[in-house]
């Protein structure tokens, strides 16, 4: 598995937010991580990305545990996309992007023309390459959400963690990422509210309540009426689409 964890728990005083989660993701799939505000989805993702310790329990990747990982190694491979990422400084948007270049490199190690070439394809990937040269505080909140995506490309990952990467993005931006992350050779894990765009573009899915998983599989599997009622307490329909074949929820 490219990315596991096993009976993770994560407590704040006596609460637990995370509670006893494991889960599997295999090299290149999307997973989507769903659940109603405060379920825990950003507390988990957090974990995953090596950010917080776990009270209990482990994250492994491809075997290994990364609390055994240095961090410069961890940051080589996993990249992670908060939900409230901010950049304080009024750097250029290509230089933010650059940011994601560093665990790559050591004081001896020059910056490379190949560098380059990552970090103008991650804009082009995100469609940011005409704002290169713009300030970081002149853009939109949707341009920054779509900077702070190349950046993580601009890693160069093989895991990517995302927290609502849709947030301020208009619909065909949405759409763009959402095709763009379920087709990286990357394995993904994308904490997600919009569940039609989990039925269509995520391989597998997760619900979380209270901390917990309380369903899993895939999105045919896991996306049914009474799941909608019990976890997100909203009456649903839900029919195939005519159009892309996936489940498609009409919400009542
Ligand atoms: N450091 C903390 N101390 C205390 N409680 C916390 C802490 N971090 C998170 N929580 C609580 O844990 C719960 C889960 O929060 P989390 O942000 O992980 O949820 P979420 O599923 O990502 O929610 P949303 O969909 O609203 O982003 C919430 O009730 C939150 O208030």
């Amino acid at each position: 598995m490219s990315i596991s964890a096993k009976n993770l728990c994560w407590r704040a005083g006596k609460k637990t937010i995370v509670d006893n989660v494991s889960l599997e993701v295999a090299r290149g799939q999307t997973l989507g991580l769903l659940g109603p505000n405060g379920s825990g989805k950003s507390s988990l993702l957090r974990i995953l990305a090596g950010l917080r310790r776990p009270d209990d329990g482990s994250v492994m990747l491809d075997g290994r545990d990364v609390a055994t990982l240095r961090k410069k190694a961890l940051a080589q491979r996993v990249a992670f996309v908060e939900q409230h990422a901010a950049t304080e400084a009024n750097i250029r948007v290509r230089d933010v992007v650059k940011l994601g270049r560093i665990p790559h490199h050591s004081p001896f190690s020059p910056w490379s023309h190949n560098d380059d070439e990552i970090v103008t394809a991650a804009l082009d990937r995100v469609g940011m390459l005409e704002h290169s040269e713009q300030g970081w505080q002149s853009l939109s909140g949707g341009e920054r959400q779509r900077v702070h995506i190349a950046r993580a490309l601009a890693q160069a990952p093989s895991e990517i963690l995302l927290d609502e990467p849709t947030n301020h993005l208009d619909i065909h931006h949405q759409m763009q990422l959402m095709r763009l992350i379920s087709e990286l050779p990357v394995t993904s894990i994308v904490a997600i509210h919009d569940l039609n765009h989990a039925a269509m573009f995520c391989d597998a899915l997760v619900v979380m309540q209270k901390g917990q998983i309380v369903a899993r599989g895939t999105p045919d599997d896991v996306l049914t009426e009474a799941m909608l009622a019990e976890v997100f307490q909203v009456r649903a329909r839900i029919e195939i689409s005519p159009d892309h074949g996936k489940k498609h929820i009409h919400f009542l």
